[in-house]
């Protein structure tokens, strides 16, 4: 089984996804992580990120490895750990122009339908492009101030900052953003961490067996 959450920018996907996750006993799935950690390598190595045939290129070469765990996803590059890099500013800045790429995105959904399910994915496209035979759908959503008010708590930026860095990045990526058709929108502004946990647990189908 595979159930899917996408959401605009910090509107609680990763938290959310996890909680399902760990709820279900299976591994949760950030699609993001694997858009950032393309990101970060691309402006480690001095590349232009707009240039998809050198960007692909520098990724073949240092393979990304997605570790899916219910509780927090980890993205190495062989011995090395990339995950704490991988929600600083400067890769929130730069990120949106590296998930454009259709060469990047089908990269980064081979990587994704490899995966052996169940699982829980997040993102913006899981229900609409990746998995659209998805067993459950959901998608979440909240203004602008409140995610920035929420994502404050773990940048050094003020909210105005962020809150104005979220809008445009939402902007930057609403062609992959859509929600399907199917999915359950969640508004989650003025519910807990649980409580979206729990609408999402709420919204699935009973499992057989
Ligand atoms: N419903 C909620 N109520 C309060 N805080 C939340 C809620 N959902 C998420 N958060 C907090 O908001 C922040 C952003 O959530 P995160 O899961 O990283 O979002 P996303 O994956 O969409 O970027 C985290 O600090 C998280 O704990
Ligand atoms: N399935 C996805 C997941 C993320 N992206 C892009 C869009 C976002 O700006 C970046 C980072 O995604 P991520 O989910 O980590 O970002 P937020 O935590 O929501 O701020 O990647 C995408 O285009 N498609």
């Amino acid at each position: 089984m595979i159930v899917t959450i996408d959401g605009v920018a910090a509107s609680g996907k990763s938290s959310v996804a996890s909680g399902v996750a760990r709820a279900l006993g299976v591994p949760y799935v950030s699609s993001g992580l694997l858009y950032r950690a393309a990101t970060l390598l691309g402006l480690e190595a001095g590349l232009r990120l707009e240039n998809a045939a050198e960007l692909l290129a520098h990724l073949r070469a240092q393979p990304l490895r997605l570790e899916a765990l219910a509780e927090g996803n980890r993205v190495w590059v062989e011995e090395r750990d990339l995950t704490a890099d991988l929600h600083s500013s400067r890769v929130d800045r730069g990120v949106s122009v590296v998930a454009a790429l259709p060469e990047v995105r089908a990269w980064v959904d081979g990587q994704l339908r490899a995966l052996p399910e169940p699982f829980v994915a997040e993102g913006r496209d899981m229900g609409t492009a990746v998995f659209p035979q998805a067993a459950a759908k959901f998608y979440l959503t909240a203004s602008p101030r409140v995610r920035a008010e929420r994502r404050a708590r773990e940048r050094p930026e003020d909210v105005p900052a962020i809150e104005a860095a979220l809008v445009e990045r939402d902007r930057l990526d609403t062609v992959q953003s859509a929600p399907a058709p199917d999915a359950r929108v969640i508004d989650t502004g003025n519910l807990t961490l649980e409580g979206v946990i729990g609408a999402v647990l709420a919204g699935l189908p009973a499992r057989q067996g």
